[in-house]
This record gives C-alpha cells, sequence and structure tokens, in this order.
C-alpha cells in the first residue's frame, strides 16, 4: 500500500506507518507525477486535488487533515469512485481560542470595552457556533448569521453590519444561492464604519483584499483583523501593513487541532481498508508545558481572565512573526510563509490547563469555564 502525503502532516508516520509506505512532499508541490502509483493521498489545505492532480493515478482515498475542502473537487473524486474525508471540527477549539485571544487584545489595544459592544458571527457552523456559544456564556452580545441553517437564532446579514465587530467562519464557496467568495467586497466593506471590527480566520477571498486594502488607506482607523489572505502564501505587504493584527493562517494550528486532524483522517482510512485502530493522540501528544495557574484574589476577574488567555496564546506573537517575514522578494515571502507554518510551535488549547480557584461558585469560576479552562477549586 503506497500513500504520498503533505510533508505538514503532523504525526505521518506515527499514523499512517504501519498502514503503508509512506512519501512526502511540501503540499505545494504535489504534481500528478508525486501520486502515481499511490493507492492513498493525504493532504492538507494547500493541495489541489482535482483531474489534474489524480488523472491516471491508482487512488482510491483521499483525506484531507482539515476543515475546510474548498481545495478539493469532491465531485471528481465521487466520479471517479474515489472515497474522500475530511477533518470536520478538527480545530475549532483553535480558531475559537484565537478569536478570544484576538478580543482580549483589541480590548486594550483598541480601548474595547467588550461588555459594552455587539459581535456579529457570519457562519454558525463547528467554529461560528462555538464562537456564538463562548462569547454568549461570557456576557457578550453576540448575534449570528448563517442562510443555510435553522433560521430560529439567525439574524440578516444586514444586521451583522451594524455591529461592532464582525467574525467570519464561513467556508469558501463560489457556487449555491449564497457564495461567499468577496462576500466583503468594496460595496460591503464601504457599510462598514472606523469604529467597527472586522476578524477574518475563514478563507481569505471571502473579503475582497484588494477593495479592504483600499478602505484601510482610506479609514486608516478601521480595524481588521487577517489570519486568512485572498493572495496567500503571497501576503499582500501593503495590507499586510495596515491590519491591526495578521497571521500566517494559524487559527486552527494549536497542537491539540493539528494532531485531531491526522487522528480523524486515520480513522476514515482505517474504515476505508476494514482496519483495526491502533493509535491515537494520547499516545504522541506531551503534557502542556504550562498546566497550571492559580488565582487567589477574585477581585481582580477582569485582570485574571486577559492574563489567563494572553499567558496561554497571545495573538501578537503570532502578529510579530507574520510581519517580521515580510521582506525580500516575492519568492522569499512566499517561502518563508510555508516555513513559518512548517515550524509553527504549536499552542496547547485552554482544556489542557488546570485553573485553580478558591471559589468554585463564583462569576470567575464560571467565566473560566467559559473560555474553555479546566477549573479546579484550590
Ligand atoms: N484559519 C484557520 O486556521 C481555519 C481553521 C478552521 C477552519 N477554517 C475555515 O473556517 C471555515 C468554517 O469552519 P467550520 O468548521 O465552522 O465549518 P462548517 O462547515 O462547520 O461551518 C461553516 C458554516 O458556514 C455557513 N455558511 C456557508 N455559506 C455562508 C454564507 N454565505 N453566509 C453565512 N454562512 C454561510 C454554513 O452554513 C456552515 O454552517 C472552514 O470552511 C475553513 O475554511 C479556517
Ligand atoms: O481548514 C482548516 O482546517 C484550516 O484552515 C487549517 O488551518 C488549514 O491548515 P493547512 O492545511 O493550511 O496547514
Amino acid at each position: 500500500m503506497k500513500i504520498v502525503a503533505d510533508e505538514n502532516i503532523p504525526l505521518l508516520h506515527n499514523f499512517f506507518g504501519d498502514v503503508g509506505d509512506i512519501e512526502t512532499y511540501p503540499g505545494r508541490a504535489l504534481t500528478n507525477e508525486c501520486v502515481m502509483g499511490a493507492d492513498i493521498l493525504l493532504v492538507r489545505s494547500v493541495t489541489q486535488v482535482n483531474e489534474t492532480l489524480l488523472a491516471g493515478s491508482n487512488v482510491k482515498f483521499v483525506g484531507t487533515c482539515t476543515i475546510g475542502t474548498d481545495h478539493i473537487d469532491t465531485a471528481y473524486l465521487q466520479s471517479k469512485g474515489i472515497t474522500f474525508s475530511s477533518a470536520p471540527g478538527c480545530n475549532a477549539t483553535s480558531v475559537v481560542e484565537y478569536v478570544i485571544s484576538t478580543l482580549s487584545v483589541l480590548s486594550e489595544v483598541r480601548q474595547i470595552d467588550l461588555s459594552d459592544i455587539t459581535v456579529g458571527v457570519v457562519g454558525c457552523g463547528n467554529v461560528g457556533s462555538r464562537v456564538v456559544s463562548t462569547l454568549k456564556r461570557l456576557g457578550l452580545k453576540v448575534l449570528a448569521n448563517d442562510p443555510l441553517v435553522d433560521q430560529t437564532e439567525m439574524v440578516s446579514f444586514e444586521e451583522i453590519l451594524k455591529c461592532d465587530i464582525i467574525s467570519l467562519h464561513t467556508p469558501l464557496t463560489k457556487e449555491g444561492d449564497y457564495p461567499t467568495y468577496h462576500l466583503f467586497d468594496e460595496n460591503t466593506l464601504a457599510k462598514l464604519t472606523e469604529q467597527q471590527v472586522l476578524i477574518n480566520t475563514g478563507r481569505g477571498a471571502v473579503i475582497d483584499g484588494e477593495a479592504l486594502k483600499q478602505k484601510l488607506k482610506k479609514q486608516p482607523r478601521f480595524t481588521a483583523v487577517l489570519d486568512v489572505w485572498e493572495t496567500e502564501p503571497n501576503v499582500d505587504i501593503e495590507l499586510a501593513g495596515l491590519v491591526t493584527i495578521g497571521t500566517p493562517h494559524i487559527a486552527g494550528y494549536s497542537l491539540d487541532g493539528k494532531v485531531k486532524g491526522t487522528e480523524m483522517i486515520y480513522q476514515a482510512l482505517c474504515r476505508h481498508l476494514g482496519l483495526p485502530l491502533r493509535h491515537q493522540v494520547a499516545q504522541f501528544i506531551p503534557s502542556p508545558p504550562l498546566s497550571r495557574m492559580h488565582f487567589t484574589s477574585e477581585a481582580e476577574q477582569a485582570w485574571s481572565m486577559h492574563t489567563a488567555i494572553r499567558t496561554v496564546y497571545d495573538v501578537r506573537h503570532d502578529h510579530y512573526n507574520l510581519m517580521n517575514t515580510l521582506q525580500g522578494t516575492e519568492q522569499q515571502r512566499v517561502q518563508a510563509f510555508d516555513q513559518l507554518r512548517k515550524q509553527y510551535r504549536p499552542r496547547r488549547e485552554f482544556s489542557t490547563i488546570k485553573v485553580f480557584l478558591k471559589n468554585t461558585d463564583s462569576a470567575m469560576h464560571s467565566m473560566f469555564k467559559a473560555l474553555g479552562f479546566n477549573v479546579k477549586s484550590a
């Protein structure tokens, strides 16, 4: 059994080493020649999986260790009887914690009182629905828009455009009744005031990058937070210099989330091949370096929340790292972007961190639970 895989799949050999012979390639460099003779193809979001890649090959199973599937021609796979699996929800918690860290940082750098604003979430699937529930449990006012789910709790897109902070969690789609490609085009962006905030952790092309750049030039105090870029891996340097926070598509890159994607595809492949499950993530993951925090004073609830969030994950680290790579030739910047993602020092999710509190029925206790920390009584 021959497996061809993206080199950026964590624990690839641990999970799949006893399933077949593995050949790895940089995800963007996978070609039709690479997959010739392969039975199984394992990718991430940077590999376009379509007829160009697979024609003439013997591939019978394709797995993407990611949530997004806009890089996969699923209709072609189906037409060829090729089994396909993605990893829905695998790194949703990681993205939620990216959004939480972003809100914590913006509350400081933009002097935003989070108790006094409304957050609008566009796309209420695995990620968006958890962003909504988490922020609501933290006491924030949250509205949600998603035309493809039960509308009971949804508001119109126009309502969302009035929110103080807008967070995008849709796939990138160009067909269907509600395509998301350039959903935030020049006209939509023009409806947003300079006081508003737009966060995109979905797919870059949901926002027209050129239109956003022009808006930021005219309204430099408009707050844009981009983890995904329409032109990635060739990030527009001018746009990057204008956003408040810019990161190299790592919102889903917690260690826990990234390896969960691998595990989910391993499980799907075992089902496809009728093999028993021999491996699970717990075998391979180290305990978190920072495993516990103690908060004795419960008077400083806001301080302790921001301290806990930023101690575990401060999104400005990733902003700083990206901004420092955006130099040199286009080729050098593209290589640096991919290298930054490949060498990403994965953060641990809040649930791996114990928080000890004296009083376990306090507002502070509820807050840390809502954030997803593992709360214990001191
Ligand atoms: N930045 C990252 O590292 C990262 C990590 C994970 C996921 N993502 C991206 O985020 C997207 C969402 O992730 P998910 O797990 O929530 O996916 P999901 O499929 O569970 O949910 C997506 C939701 O978007 C909704 N939607 C589709 N078109 C819409 C539109 N025009 N307007 C409003 N809502 C619309 C769908 O109905 C669905 O409920 C993924 O498709 C992926 O592209 C990025
Ligand atoms: O779709 C996803 O799961 C996320 O966008 C994820 O961050 C993609 O990671 P990549 O495949 O680009 O390494």
